[in-house]
This record gives C-alpha cells, sequence and structure tokens, in this order.
C-alpha cells in the first residue's frame, strides 16, 4: 500500500545546547546536571548536546536530505523567559527560533512546535514548580508570548509533551527533573495543574490568536501499547486500569464525554487513600466549571508512542507500603523474551504495536485526529542501525494497516532528527537517524543507515523491505 499524502514523513529534535548563552535561563535540567552529575548515566548534562543552537543551518541541511516535510521541535521555556515569568521577554531567544523557522519554511518544512518538554525554568522550580496551582497562569502567560512572537508562521502548537513524564517522573519518583518523590501525591497534583495550565494556553489561543492565526494547538501523550496477558476479564480490566493511569489521567479531562479525570481511577485513589488514614482523596476532583472548561480543548490526540507490554493484575509485586500510583492500580507488566530490545531498557519492539495504540485512542475517544509525534529505536554508537530500519518498517506498516482501517491519522514524526542528551540516560542510548560525534567540539552529523531508508520511504511513499542505500553519501534531491 502506498503511503497516503496527509501521512507526513517527518522528524523530530529538541534544541539542546547554549545553555547559558545569549541570555537563557536556568531550567531544572541544567540545575540537576550541574548539582547532581551522579544523577545521570553517563555524568553527562545538555549543556551542549548535539548543539542545535549553533549548528541548526546543518540540521535543516539534515531535513532536506531526508525529505521531510514538517519538523516538530520544543521551545526553551527559559531560552524566551529567562526566569519563566512574561515580565521580561529575552529578544535572542526570540530571534534564535525565529531564524529557524523562517528557515525550515524556506524549504516547505512545516514547524509543529512543542511548548513545553520537560524543561522547566529553575525558579518556577523553586516556586513549587508543576505542584503550585499559579504555575496554570505562569504557562498561559508564557504560551501568550510564543502565538504573539511565531503564530504568523506556526500553525501547529502542542501545549505539553507527556504529562506522565512530567508529573509522575518529575514528582512522584526519581526518574526525571526535578526528582521529587512526593508518593502518590505528587503526580495527581501536577497532573491537575498540568490539565488547567494547558486549558488557559488552549483558550488564550483559541480566543486570542486562531481568528487571526488560523492554526491549530493540541497535547501530546506517550502511550505505550498494552494488550491483556490473557483473555480474562481481569487482564481487560488491567489494561483499562493501566491505560488510565499512564494516560487517560491527562487526556480523559480533555478528551472524554463527560470530562474529569477517569472514573475507576478516581474511586480506587479514594479507596485506597481512605485506607491509608488521608482524611481526603490524593487526587483531589476538579470542580464541575473546571472540567467544562477543560473538556475539548485540543484541536488532535498527540501521541508519543514507542513500545508495548502485556499487561494483567497477576503480574503486579508490590513494591513497599509507601502510597504510589502504580500501586493504586496494581497492575503488572511484561514484555516477552522473543520481542527484540533496544538500547533502552523500556523499549522492545512489540509486534503490530502502532496499530493496537491507535485502535486504543479510537475506541477511547472515537474518531479525533491524531498524530503520531514521537516513534522511534534506540541504539548505540554506530551508523549500522538495522534495528532501527527494521522498527520503522514494521511501525510504518503498522501505521498503514491503523489508515485502511479507517484510523484518523494525520501525521507521523520519527523520533529523531539525530542523536541527543536523552535525559537520565546522558548519551548512551542513541536515537538519531544521524549520527552525532559528541566527543568532537563541531559535533560533526553521519547519515545512518536508517536515514536512507527513512528518505526512501518519504520519497516513494512505499516501504520497500528490499531496498539497500547505493552509497552513504546523502544529498539533496531537486526540489527540497
Ligand atoms: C526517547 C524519547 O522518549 C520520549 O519519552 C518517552 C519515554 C518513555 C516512553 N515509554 O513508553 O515508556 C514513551 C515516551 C521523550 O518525549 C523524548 O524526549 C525522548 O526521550
Amino acid at each position: 500500500m502506498k503511503i497516503p499524502v496527509l501521512l507526513l514523513c517527518s522528524a523530530v529534535t529538541l534544541t539542546w545546547g547554549a545553555w547559558n548563552e545569549d541570555g537563557k535561563g536556568e531550567n531544572i535540567w541544567d540545575y540537576l546536571t550541574h548539582t547532581n552529575p551522579a544523577a545521570i548515566e553517563d555524568q553527562s548534562s545538555g549543556d551542549v548536546a548535539c548543539d542545535s543552537y549553533h549548528k541548526y543551518e546543518r540540521d535543516i541541511e539534515m531535513m532536506r536530505e531526508l525529505g521531510i516535510d514538517s519538523y516538530r521541535f520544543s521551545i526553551a521555556w527559559s531560552r524566551i523567559l529567562p526566569n519563566g515569568f512574561a515580565d521580561y521577554v529575552n529578544e535572542a531567544g526570540v530571534a534564535y527560533y525565529d531564524k529557524i523557522i523562517d528557515e525550515i519554511l524556506k524549504y516547505n518544512i512545516e514547524p509543529m512546535v512543542t511548548l513545553y518538554h520537560w524543561d522547566l525554568p529553575q525558579k518556577l522550580q523553586e516556586m513549587g514548580g508543576w505542584l503550585n496551582p499559579l504555575i496554570a497562569d505562569w504557562f498561559a502567560d508564557y504560551a501568550r508570548v510564543i502565538y504573539e512572537r511565531f503564530g504568523d508562521r506556526v500553525k501547529s502548537f502542542i501545549t505539553f509533551n507527556e504529562g506522565r513524564q512530567i508529573c509522575y517522573e518529575g514528582y512522584d519518583s526519581t526518574s526525571k527533573a526535578p526528582r521529587l518523590n512526593m508518593s502518590g501525591i505528587g503526580e495527581y497534583i501536577c497532573a491537575k495543574n498540568l490539565a488547567l495550565a494547558h486549558a488557559k494556553a488552549y483558550h488564550i489561543y483559541n480566543d486570542e490568536f486562531r481568528p487571526t492565526q488560523g492554526g491549530v494547538c493540541g497535547y501530546t501523550i506517550a502511550a505505550g501499547s498494552t494488550m491483556p496477558l490473557t483473555d480474562s476479564e481481569e487482564d481487560a480490566y488491567a489494561v483499562e486500569l493501566h491505560d488510565q493511569l499512564s494516560w487517560g489521567l491527562y487526556t480523559d479531562p480533555i478528551f472524554s464525554k463527560d470530562g474529569g479525570f477517569p472514573k475507576e481511577l478516581f474511586e480506587l485513589v479514594a479507596k485506597k487513600s481512605a485506607a491509608q488514614g488521608f482524611p481526603r482523596s490524593r487526587l483531589t476532583d476538579f470542580t464541575e466549571e473546571e472540567k467544562a472548561y477543560i473538556r475539548g480543548t485540543s484541536d488532535f490526540f498527540g501521541v508519543n508512542h514507542y513500545s508495548g507490554a502485556l499487561t494483567s493484575f497477576s503480574l503486579f509485586s508490590p513494591p513497599s507500603v509507601v502510597p504510589s500510583p502504580g500501586d493504586d492500580i496494581g497492575v503488572g507488566q511484561t514484555a516477552p523474551e522473543e520481542w527484540p530490545q533496544s538500547a533502552s531498557f523500556w523499549l522492545k519492539q512489540m509486534p503490530d504495536s502502532v496499530y493496537i495504540v491507535l485502535k486504543n485512542i479510537q475506541r477511547r475517544y472515537g474518531d479525533v485526529p491524531i498524530y503520531i509525534t514521537e516513534n522511534g529505536w534506540s541504539t548505540h554508537e554506530g551508523i549500522e542501525d538495522e534495528g532501527r530500519v527494521a522498527y520503522y518498517r514494521a511501525a510504518l506498516e503498522s501505521a498503514l494497516d491503523a489508515l485502511d482501517e479507517g484510523i484518523n491519522l494525520k501525521g507521523y514524526y520519527a523520533w529523531s532528527l539525530m542523536d541527543n542528551f536523552e535525559w537520565m540516560a546522558g548519551y548512551t542510548e542513541r536515537f538519531g537517524l544521524y549520527e552525532v560525534n559528541f566527543d568532537d567540539p563541531e559535533r560533526t552529523r553521519t547519515p545512518r543507515k536508517s536515514a536512507f531508508i527513512y528518505k526512501q520511504i518519504i520519497k516513494t511513499r512505499m516501504i520497500d523491505h528490499e531496498y539497500e542505500p547505493e552509497s552513504y553519501v546523502m544529498t539533496i534531491d531537486e526540489g527540497h
């Protein structure tokens, strides 16, 4: 089957580097890597990383080599508002993103801009970060600046990248900055504040900017493909609870018919909280007014999808007596040995996984327009990346199966254009179509085998399993 033109094939990266240049303020990842380098697997930081800040011309050349038609990137809040507050706008930061946007548009590459990809200005963290309800207004002020400065040219905005990774990993575990483990409380407070922040940013776009700018504004979560371990009713319910916690907590308030948090999860947390002696539930409900304000505030459903697992109550082993979101649902997961393993412990290649996740989203929210805003595979260093090639071919085939069944899939973004600072894993896991040499001050980029395969898929709109690159020399095709 030929890939329809509506399925864009594009690549994505974060713009790391120049951490303290041209007026940028400190963010929570700068703070974490500088104050606690041991927290990062290779004790590295994003100070220079792939250095997109200085190498953006080469990056755009790579986009043209691949022939992509859209580029998703995030804006660093503290590059635009160094302290997080909108009283002062850093014009040098605005100028940097202006250059990228203008330059990619010249080559007919559409920007898709994420407002928040985990890099909170450190000053705001010191005021409680996503646990402080005032942050909804701080984020809305920031969003307004972004629409004002870039919305004349950017027609696709995403408010948040991955609610759960912001809230659970940052505030209920130590696996992402700011690493505040608030035992079954942090994630739920953060989730509520995030939903309100998103809704405010959406309403501002919708009311003040959409009438003249005419773009779209959406939300992106991470969702794995969950399948029941057995065909028992219990395991089907385990899948439902797992999806409620890992993404429904963030998307039901926006996309479900009635709004608000997922019902079963909400009731379970209330019951568990009472049994644990809490005088009130650890998950505080929205008011009816808030529910109505949040419901319907997304023009599309963005999903970052990588992996999947088999799910069951029988696989759960209680970690400890300390309250936690995982303990609230009591569901465990496993992935069979035979599924290919990437360089990341959490990423295995589940058969038909893109199809399964898209069907799960459709079952939950109907025919909402969906963008796969990230999808990719990690390897270690090296440009021979057969694992990534196999992964992309299978993922795109699985997306085509979903399209065939009428799933409203609008676009596909590969993660990532090039290797980058991979959070707690530092530079030990590589996701790039292009390899970056982090030992080289020039941060030379070299196309991997997967870059040639991806280019061929974009060019022919076909997935040809026999295709091999003729050489490892990349050129820009006419018209790009
Ligand atoms: C590799 C990219 O991962 C994205 O985040 C995740 C992390 C984990 C899962 N998961 O299903 O377990 C999904 C998405 C992140 O947005 C990006 O920055 C990269 O780190």
